[in-house]
């Protein structure tokens, strides 16, 4: 039991006097300006606390935030502070809380059947089975590729904007194809329709849908969620800011938190002037900044203040520490990309000699493909890494292959898993595949019409062990880590024949029954499969052998927000490369490069180092690059050093 528990909770020890002005905020609108490590996770968490403590029903406070684990992170600390009502609270991201609601009021938006949620894998695999079965435009023209299609669709609806909008904006190459686009959208969500399908986006529309339609389920839900908490409210969509306001229009008792210099997700419609007009919705909002960081040391924060201080729009904050000490950050410019990477193999040498953990480190980059070279050369000395970011578990065939079988079993109407599972079995090709789903679907019978459909003499045979797996998941109580192992053991033959490297692939799998143990109900394990899929990293390095092992980060910058290490590199601090050229065309997308280049910055603890690989060739635009990233302009030496390396 801590300290505090029982004699109440030593707030004023805990914290500084922002973070306990807004901890100890009584009712109404609040806007907490957080600054990078200025301890928002430790507000959020105390102001839990604090309201269960005053007689707070622990249910009625809803705890918006980011991923699923930053929630459950905060109600477990909550919970250590005071005591385990703390766990009531309700706590999770936008769409997990939008899928809870709906399964709630299914039958109210007209799935009494329930639905099944799509990822966003299968949702570009529906559009391009309607893409092929549309008329090409014509004049030897392609319509857009269906990964393409989907970010214009999803893009339409985050950013609540018309199609044609989108696309004479973002894509004003495809602006002639308007009508087959929308014709392609409307049988998209037709298909959706047909088959209960859900997809990420659908979830918020939905919910926004019941909030705005059904005045009852508004009331009951507003009534229901007295206090409401966002957290990361800068990476907020309009969609989800609007869902906000309507959940906290009838008392105001809303806080929300964030930072706009760390808005990121642009691209996927967060719009950081939600941040900027929080007040404007909500009429005396009270507004409370953190500026103390606990995270950095002064140098790094002096030179992060210096980066930020040119960006647009924004609320103007001043980090500062009482952490001294320290070197500024160093840019080094690095003859070549592989230069740059036996620089980084040289420090991260270096520090460990020095007493550094490899855990200790890391390497962010923008993009996945930034850090090929650098793997080479890691790999070369030796040094074990984990590389995060760009592609997720879930999302890699062998997984996704696992979890069709179990699908078809749950929502026997899923088209694109009975597919993906009968697509598996030798000689069996999507025709084939879709008139087998039709004979088992006219049964109605669930999956289980797959053993009493009339079918082919020649498919009987090639069928027999999936009728078997069939037989038996249906036969077995439901017992989610049981019905894994079956289908595991059907798979298994499949795995082996399919991939060179089903190793390293079954070790995946085996990971996932291990993660099915935990579930007791099949609907709820598939879900948070699409909206919490587990970010276990499949590109590891050397540290793949000893899972164990202390080992280096590699990481996209959007994978690395919210952490901290000792020592952060940042590669590719190239004009051209960060920013990249296609955000040098449009003044948001370049403003949305520096705060990105902010964030990775601000996960520095006591070094930073940036580096600059110089004469690069840039086929887009057949120019040589050579200067650094223009973000770093003007900094001063005593602010950012400046290094060759090697020397020339
Ligand atoms: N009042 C405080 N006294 C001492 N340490 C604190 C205080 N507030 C926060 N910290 C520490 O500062 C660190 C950063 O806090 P936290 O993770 O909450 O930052 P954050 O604001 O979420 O950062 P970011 O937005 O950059 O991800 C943590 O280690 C936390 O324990």
């Amino acid at each position: 039991m801590p300290p505090e528990a029982g004699a109440g909770i030593a707030y004023h020890q805990a914290l500084n006097p922002a973070q306990l002005e807004a901890v100890r905020f009584g009712d109404g609108p609040l806007l907490v300006l957080a600054g990078a490590g200025s301890g928002k996770t430790r507000t959020l968490t105390y102001r839990v606390a604090r309201l269960v403590e005053e007689g707070v029903d622990p249910r009625s406070i809803l705890l918006l935030s980011f991923t699923r684990k930053a929630s459950q992170e905060m109600l477990q600390r909550a919970s250590l502070l005071l005591d385990a009502r703390c766990r009531d609270v309700a706590g999770g991201t936008f769409h997990s809380f939008a899928n809870a609601t709906l399964r709630r009021y299914a039958a109210v938006i007209g799935f009494e059947q329930g639905f099944t949620i799509i990822d966003r894998g299968d949702a570009e695999d529906l559009i391009g089975i309607i893409r092929k079965e549309m008329d090409p435009p014509g004049d030897g023209r392609q319509l857009p590729r269906k990964s393409t299609l989907a970010t214009i669709f999803s893009r339409a609806v985050n950013k609540q904007r018309p199609l044609e909008d989108v696309l004479y904006d973002d894509y004003g190459h495809f602006s002639d194809m308007v009508d087959t686009i929308t014709t392609i959208r409307e049988q998209y969500t037709r298909r959706k329709r047909e088959h209960h399908f859900l997809d990420y986006d659908d979830l918020l529309i939905h919910l926004h849908l019941l909030l705005t339609e059904y005045e009852a389920v508004r009331q009951r839900l507003a009534a229901k969620y007295r206090y409401i908490m966002v957290d990361e409210y800068q990476d907020t969509n309009p969609i989800q800011a609007d869902i906000v306001s309507l959940l906290a229009d009838a008392h105001h008792n809303v806080m929300v938190v964030g930072d706009d210099a760390q808005s990121i997700y642009a691209f996927r419609g967060a719009d950081y002037q939600n941040i900027l007009d929080f007040p404007k919705r909500f009429q005396g909002t009270r507004i409370v900044k953190l500026e103390e960081n606990y995270r950095s040391l002064q140098p790094i924060l002096d030179f992060t203040n210096r980066l930020i201080e040119s960006a647009d729009a924004q609320y103007s904050k001043c980090l500062f520490t009482r952490r001294h000490g320290g070197l500024p950050p160093v840019l080094v410019m690095t003859a070549g990309e592989n230069a740059q990477s036996r620089y980084v193999v040289r420090e991260v040498a270096r520090l460990r000699r020095e007493g550094t953990s490899l855990d200790r480190m890391a390497i962010l980059f923008r993009a996945g493909f930034h850090a090929f070279d650098l793997e080479l050369e890691l790999n070369r000395a030796g040094i074990p890494f984990k590389k995060v970011g760009g592609f997720k578990f879930t999302e890699s065939a062998h997984i996704k292959d696992l979890l069709a079988h179990l699908r078809i079993v749950a929502a026997p109407d899923d088209q694109l898993s009975w597919r993906r599972v009968l697509g598996l079995i030798e000689k069996i090709g999507p025709k084939t595949a879709d008139r087998i789903f039709a004979a088992v679907r006219a049964h109605s019978q669930g999956a289980g019409g797959l053993l009493s459909a009339p079918l082919k003499m020649k498919n009987q045979a090639k069928l027999q062990p999936l009728k078997d797996l069939i037989g038996a998941l249906t036969d077995a109580p439901e017992a989610v880590a049981r019905w894994g192992e079956l289908v595991f053991s059907y798979y298994l033959p499949i795995l082996r024949a399919k991939y060179d490297d089903h190793p390293r692939r079954q070790r995946d799998l085996e990971q996932l029954l291990a993660i099915m143990a935990r579930y007791r109900h099949l609907d709820d394990f598939l879900s948070d499969m699409v909206l919490e899929p587990p970010s276990t990293a499949i590109e590891d390095g050397l540290a793949a052998a000893e899972p164990t092992a202390e080992c280096l980060t590699l990481s996209t910058i959007h994978s690395a927000k919210g952490l901290e290490w000792d020592t952060v590199f940042i590669l590719w601090a190239l004009d051209g490369r960060f920013p990249s050229m296609r955000s040098m065309e449009d003044p948001d997308d370049l403003e949305e490069e520096r705060r990105l280049m902010y964030v990775a910055a601000t996960r520095a603890e006591r070094e930073l180092h940036f580096t600059c690989p110089v004469q690069i060739f840039d086929r887009a635009t057949q120019s040589l690059l050579c200067d650094p990233s223009r973000f770093l302009d003007g900094i001063p030496e005593n602010v950012l050093r400046r290094e060759n390396y090697p020397d020339w």
